[in-house]
């Protein structure tokens, strides 16, 4: 069974049909891209995923377990994680302090009362802090951080209750090539026990980094496969030059 399984997703708002029968399957340890043209249908599939919006048709499965019908929180306590869904960036707070609310955040009360003594949590906050090139700003306030930096605090907040599945919407958008390019650096790591569903458009970003694309146009999958196989893809070489 692969790690995510989204069959058949339909998504009406009103009058528009923003998914038509979409489709998103992950395995364990997989860097997986959605891509496709503006109002295909991407930031919508992702959502419909995390419990942030409900499909108006179709069934996702994560772990081996139907979740169509839990909420948000319900997926992120089964190991799936959206940056931004349970906390963001609190600007007045220390990077440390940041991350130590994430940690809370996504701990079960049982963790944090029988398991989690104020040594463990420390040195949990600063592994994050290191693994994400902040832990030299630990004390500084998370306003204090350069764009590129705060996408990467929130990136580690995402991260900090070990998900199963990350899920990320256009993490790199506002990012100098520089920091695009150390993203994808801090990124593998967590191949080692993470999957990932990425939204972007930076195409060399996401070719760079993932495993395998799925293509969406008009809510539905026009090819997935490996990132090989979608570049050789005649069907989405045709959709990117109609856009171009
Ligand atoms: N909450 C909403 N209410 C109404 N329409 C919506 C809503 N969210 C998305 N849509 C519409 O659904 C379609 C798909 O949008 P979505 O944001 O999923 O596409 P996308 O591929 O992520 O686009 P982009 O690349 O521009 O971010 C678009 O036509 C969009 O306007």
């Amino acid at each position: 069974m692969p790690l995510l399984e989204a069959t058949d997703i339909g998504k009406v708002f009103g009058k528009l049909t923003a998914l038509d029968g979409a489709a998103l399957t992950v395995g364990d340890n997989e860097f997986h891209g959605l891509i496709g043209p503006n109002g295909s249908g991407k930031s919508t599939l992702m959502k419909c995923v995390a419990g942030a919006e409900m499909p108006t048709r179709g069934k996702v499965s994560f772990v081996n377990r139907d979740i169509t019908a839990l909420s948000p929180t319900e997926r992120a306590r089964a190991g799936m994680s959206l940056k931004f869904q349970i906390t963001s960036v609190l600007p007045t707070l220390t990077l440390y302090d940041n991350i130590l609310l994430a940690l809370q955040a996504q701990s079960s009360l049982f963790d944090l009362v029988f398991s989690r003594t104020r040594g463990v949590l420390h040195d949990h906050v600063m592994m994050m802090l290191s693994q994400f090139r902040l832990a030299d700003r630990a004390h500084d306030a998370a306003a204090a951080l350069s764009h590129g930096q705060q996408q990467w605090l929130e990136i580690a907040m995402a991260l900090a209750g070990k998900p199963r599945l990350l899920l990320l919407d256009e993490p790199t958008g506002g990012m100098s090539l520089e920091e695009r390019r150390v993203t994808g650096e801090l990124l593998q790591p967590i191949k080692q026990h993470c999957s990932l569903v990425i939204v972007e458009h930076d195409l060399d970003f996401i070719r760079d980094i993932c495993d395998r694309l799925t293509v969406l146009d008009q809510g539905r999958v026009l090819a997935s496969g490996t990132v090989a196989e979608i570049q050789a893809n005649r069907n989405v070489q045709e959709i990117y030059l109609r856009r171009a």
